[in-house]
């Protein structure tokens, strides 16, 4: 049967639960996924190419061919998108200038990313945006915006105010408005004397650094918490309770990336909650194990959670989906292509989902048509539309995209591993 012909069988049997699965195609290609450049090369970045990475965060494995330029990573990005459904936005760090300029963070300025924006432009993506407050010689202490000392506090202020100009830029240029999410990795190894003055400290920095308002059609700001980080095990001061309070109180996008919470807790159980309260969520979606080690995301219970959730409360035109992982221990296109795939899959079987039956059984207090008709979705041929979507949007269906990887792991990731960089061409 060819792929079509299945679609069109498995669209029969969806049909007679109501659930029209050409428009969930048509609505699913509108939905774009923040894909982060920094799978791409570790989380190096170009600015600074000697520092190593720090802020609590750690990226293991050594497999070849990781982008060494602004130029690879370019071409890394547009191997992963040529093999993902749907047009997509880039998730930009600060580190990610494109520039041969000796700048600091504190003096980043658009024009150090116009290279980023005419690609985008002429691929048609969207760019989103982060400050990077870390891997950085002033935020050594694992301090930024909270330090005590003014001095250093100003100079990640004037970072921060730099991306959110940056952001604005990416979001007038492209049409497409920027998410620019403030990450800051401050806290304390073991038990602090004061947790409340470094908290005020973050808030205080953080209202400087929002003072400037900025149209929301260009950058919209987020704030991203975090439970603790490698040497900030006891204390994280941008804690999800006080981001959650800042967020609300300042209209900001609370950030909840999948690997910050503890080990039981999902995100997928924030959402509701969090979307009565606020004008929208930015998510990154990441997959701890055992600890916030950003595995690359497989389409597990909680991914599907996440879809459900977003699907089911109608969150998908309020919240802006990122990712956030990094593992070097495998291809890094594939890396992506992984993760992107499965976050869209998880949306689809989401959307694929008899979402009003469920509801009605639920109010109806018939709790066993709900489980019964939840598990029995979970064998519908969701794979015959998935296949379709894929071959519709021209992009290879099934595990071909992996030929298409190793081939270019073969043609250009491997031959990285032997010769100079060229770099900003
Ligand atoms: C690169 C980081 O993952 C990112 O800035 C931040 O979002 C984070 O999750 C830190 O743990
Ligand atoms: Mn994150």
């Amino acid at each position: 049967m060819t792929i079509k012909a299945s679609y069109e069988e498995a669209k029969k049997l969806y049909a007679q639960h109501g659930i029209d699965v050409d428009e969930v195609l048509r609505k699913l290609e509108e939905i774009k996924i923040s894909v982060h450049c920094w799978q791409g090369d570790d989380v190096r970045g170009f600015l600074f190419q000697d520092q190593e990475l720090t802020g609590g965060i750690s990226v293991t494995g050594n497999y070849p061919g990781a982008a060494r330029t602004p130029n690879e990573l370019r071409k890394d990005m547009e191997k992963a998108f040529s093999l993902i459904p749907g047009k997509h936005k880039v998730n930009l760090h600060a580190i990610y200038a494109d520039t041969n300029e000796k700048v600091d963070l504190n003096e980043l300025e658009p024009r150090h990313f116009q290279s980023w924006v005419d690609w985008a432009k002429e691929q048609g993506l969207g760019l989103d945006f982060n400050p990077t407050c870390f891997s950085h010689e002033k935020s050594k202490d694992g301090l930024t915006l909270s330090h005590p000392d003014a001095e250093i506090r100003k100079f990640w202020i004037d970072h921060c105010k730099a991306s959110r100009k940056i952001g604005a830029y990416f979001g007038e240029q492209l049409g497409q408005t920027c998410v620019t999410n403030v990450w800051v990795p401050d806290g304390y190894k073991d038990i602090p004397a004061d947790r409340l003055t470094p908290r005020r400290r973050l808030k205080e920095a953080l209202d400087e650094v929002f003072a400037e308002e900025l149209d929301p059609k260009h950058n919209l700001d987020a704030v991203e918490s975090k439970l603790f980080g490698l040497g900030a095990e006891a204390y994280t001061v941008g804690s999800h309770e006080f981001y959650m309070g800042y967020g609300i109180q300042n209209d900001k996008l609370i950030c909840l990336d999948a690997g910050h919470f503890h080990p039981t807790e999902v995100i997928s159980n924030k959402l509701s909650s969090l979307s009565l309260f606020t004008n929208g969520i930015l998510l990154h979606v990441s997959r701890p194990v055992r600890w916030d080690s950003d595995h690359v995301v497989v389409l597990d219970d909680e991914l599907l959670d996440i879809g459900r959730e977003l699907v089911r409360n109608d969150l998908l035109g309020t919240t802006h989906i990122g990712l956030d992982f990094f593992d070097a221990s495998i291809n890094r296109v594939a890396a992506w292509v992984i993760g992107t795939r499965n976050t869209i899959k998880a949306l689809l079987r989401a959307m694929l989902e008899p979402v009003e039956a469920l509801k009605q059984a639920e109010l109806e207090g018939d709790y066993t048509t709900r489980l019964a008709l939840a598990e029995e979705f979970k064998s519908y041929p969701f794979g015959a539309i998935w296949d379709y979507y894929c071959e519709k949007t021209g992009v290879p269906v099934r595990e071909a995209w992996l030929s298409e990887v190793k081939a270019y792991e073969k043609s250009v990731l491997l031959g990285r591993e032997e010769s100079a960089p060229t770099v900003h061409q």
